[in-house]
């Protein structure tokens, strides 16, 4: 059967629902995922929401497709909610088609799913993970017996209140408790001179001296955590302090196997399977520059056949499904650092920052030189890049600007590459922004647009009927200011005029969704704009086929973290530098920003610490104030003469409509 063709035959309302869905399907894999689908019929179909990214795993989906025929291959890549097949023939991918379309089945947790399919030409998928774990990482299988692993798991006892000693904690995602010294989840770091009576626990020191002995480990450990994982539990993406902990440190998987996800700064996502009584040892550039971390989730993507248990989850997608976690102990041992660290990773050692960063502002005129110096200078060097990465609107920005009256005037504070400016063709907007480099971009482009600073805006008060700054205000380094800045905002609306805000969120990570800034496992298309926080990348499959009974495995579970996910020590009133793509832990932060390209556009600085061999980009340190829930709207509510409309959240970002009164 082809797809166009139905004949004359009377369709009737769920046909015609369901004909337009499968349409959308094929629709929606062509336009985010580069997949074409054909009319003709070939062996090869794509089965959308049949993908482990929904869900679904192979045990399941396999036999649902082989009813009708032999199943050559099954490729189920991993966090998409698609996969392919193909059949023998022709003949019973046909069949496929014409039963399985708009079929209902029930995943793993009982949900319904109703999967659509297309012919493609092949059934193929591109696999762009390297095919090698990170560089100084080992996974030693089986490296103690079943009764010891039985021993050491009975030998932890969460009962006993060790508060007194403040060694064991229960955090938001998993309980842990510390042996040795202290870890300081606040800081980061452990109080060097304030070891825990009792060190380790006996019961780990024959296991220790084996692993030296058999040269698994160099140095013995002096400091331990025990984390416990529930299903669905985790752990933010992190690299372990460096001034805190020497080179190597090693995880024992207790009680259940786990995917940890190791992440290079450039992008790349390594996930590792852990087998239960298995040893992770982590030196050099695995310990030093990847983040290890574990995603809050109740089924991880493994290896159907289980050839090979541990190391990194195979790039064969014919060979992947979802295993169900269990409740998991991980004993992860480290030896504390006494002297500075003085690994070759400077950008991410906080023991080699060659400058001190700057500190969170104490009086205005200190948030004044840090705007300038971490916010404008910043644009200015990076303005070209930056524009490279915005060329999405956001669709509630865009919505906002069409559904004004048109010939309304309209000023976009923080234009930036002028995105907005031309959205509404019916609109008289102009466009202000702080960066020179970013308004002459804005003025190539035939838009009107002029530097200024959001506290002053040369434009007599009234004059607009509307005016937006989207992810503007949390470049203010004090509440003083960022109130003053919608002060200024609300002075150049005419009485009954509106306003739209949007800055960033502290809560990533909301109504059970993580946003697009946390999401990983990007292509290297996605790469280049999601590096630097982008958030206009292409939304995935799954949200766009949101009303087709899916639902996301893979964040099935909220998890706000418990304020970890960042190498740095955070001493006194340091600005703490955020690690892209997790939680931010602290409201002030410096976002790092990767310099690509044009680099004869004059040498710039590298602000704390020397651009090592390892990172080719030279690294700019953005000011940010993420907004906590409520933040923005009080911040408005102080404003006289002015009400707040609207209020809402918006992928990572808190958002406020204003009506000046
Ligand atoms: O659970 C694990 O294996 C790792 C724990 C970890 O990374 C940590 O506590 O720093
Ligand atoms: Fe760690
Ligand atoms: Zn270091």
């Amino acid at each position: 059967m082809d797809s166009s063709h139905h004949g004359n035959y009377k369709l009737s309302k769920a046909e015609k629902k369901f004909l337009r869905k499968q349409i959308k399907a094929s629709h929606t894999l062509l336009r985010h995922e580069g997949i074409q689908t054909v009319s003709c019929a070939t062996q090869s179909l794509v089965v959308a929401n049949g993908g482990l990214g929904n869900g679904m795993c192979r045990n399941q989906l396999l036999p649902v497709l082989e009813k009708c025929g032999l199943v050559d291959a099954l490729l189920m890549p991993p966090n998409k909610p698609y996969s392919f097949a193909r059949y023998k023939t022709v003949e019973e991918s046909k069949r496929a088609y014409v039963t399985l379309n708009g079929k209902e089945v029930v995943d793993d947790l009982g949900h319904k799913i109703i999967l659509y399919l297309n012919f493609v030409e092949k059934a193929q998928w591109k696999e762009l993970r390297p095919p090698a774990l990170p560089p100084g990482l080992v996974v030693v299988e089986e490296i103690i017996s079943s009764e010891d692993e039985k021993m050491l798991l009975e030998s932890v006892d969460w009962t006993k209140d060790t508060d007194n000693q403040n060694s064991q904690k229960s955090l938001k995602h998993r309980r842990v408790k510390h042996f040795g010294y202290e870890f300081h989840y606040e800081g980061n770091n452990v109080d060097k001179d304030k070891p825990l009576s009792g060190g380790l626990p006996d019961i780990c020191d024959s296991f220790l001296e084996k692993w030296l002995r058999e040269g698994y480990i160099k140095h013995k450990p002096d400091q331990m955590t025990i984390n416990q994982y529930e299903p669905g539990h985790g752990i933010p993406a992190h690299i372990d302090t460096h001034s805190a902990f020497e080179d190597e440190i090693v995880s024992l998987s207790l009680g259940s196997e786990i995917v940890m996800d190791f992440k290079h700064p450039d992008g790349i996502t390594v996930p590792v399977m852990l087998p239960r009584r298995s040893l992770l040892v982590m030196t050099g550039e695995s310990r030093y520059l990847w983040t290890h971390g574990i995603t809050c989730r109740k089924f991880d993507t493994v290896q159907a056949s289980g050839s090979q248990k541990s190391g990194i989850i195979t790039s064969d997608v014919g060979d992947l499904t979802l295993s169900k976690r269990g409740l998991r102990t991980s004993f992860t041992f480290r030896k504390v650092r006494q002297t500075p660290c003085n690994c070759s990773y400077p950008l991410v050692c906080d023991s080699q920052r060659r400058e001190t960063p700057p500190s969170f502002p104490e009086s205005d005129k200190e948030a004044s030189r840090l705007e300038q110096e971490h916010v404008h200078q910043v644009y200015e060097e990076i303005a070209g890049h930056f524009s490279s990465t915005r060329h999405t609107p956001w669709p509630h920005v865009v919505e906002f600007l069409k559904a004004l009256p048109n010939g309304s005037v309209v000023a976009d504070i923080g234009c930036g590459n002028g995105k907005y400016l031309g959205v509404n063709k019916e609109l008289y907007t102009i466009g202000c922004d702080r960066s020179q480099n970013l308004v002459d971009i804005c003025r190539e482009r035939q838009f009107q647009a002029l530097v200024c600073d959001a506290l002053a805006v040369p434009v007599r008060s009234g004059v607009c009927d509307a005016c937006i700054s989207i992810a503007v205000i949390h470049h203010f380094a004090t509440a003083e200011r960022r109130v003053a800045a919608v002060q200024e905002l609300v002075r150049l609306l005419r009485p009954g005029g509106k306003a739209l805000i949007y800055v960033w969120a502290m809560e990533q990570e909301y109504n059970k969704q993580k946003s697009k800034y946390l999401r990983g496992n990007r292509t290297s298309q996605e790469k280049k704009e999601e590096m630097n926080g982008d958030t206009s990348v292409q939304r995935l499959l799954v949200e766009q086929m949101s009303d087709l009974g899916s639902r996301d495995s893979a964040s099935s579970v909220p998890c706000i973290r418990e304020g970890r996910g960042n190498s740095r020590q955070v001493s006194d009133s340091k600005l703490p530098i955020h690690v892209n793509r997790t939680s931010f832990y602290s409201q002030d932060v410096l976002v790092p920003w990767h310099l690509k390209g044009n680099p004869d556009k004059g040498k710039p600085v590298e602000p704390f610490g020397p651009i090592g061999p390892h990172d080719p980009s030279p690294v700019f340190h953005r000011y940010y104030h993420v907004f906590r829930e409520g933040e923005l709207e009080a911040a408005c509510r102080t404003v006289s003469d002015v009400r707040v409309l609207q209020s809402y959240y918006d992928q990572g970002n808190w958002c406020v409509i204003l009506q000046k009164a």
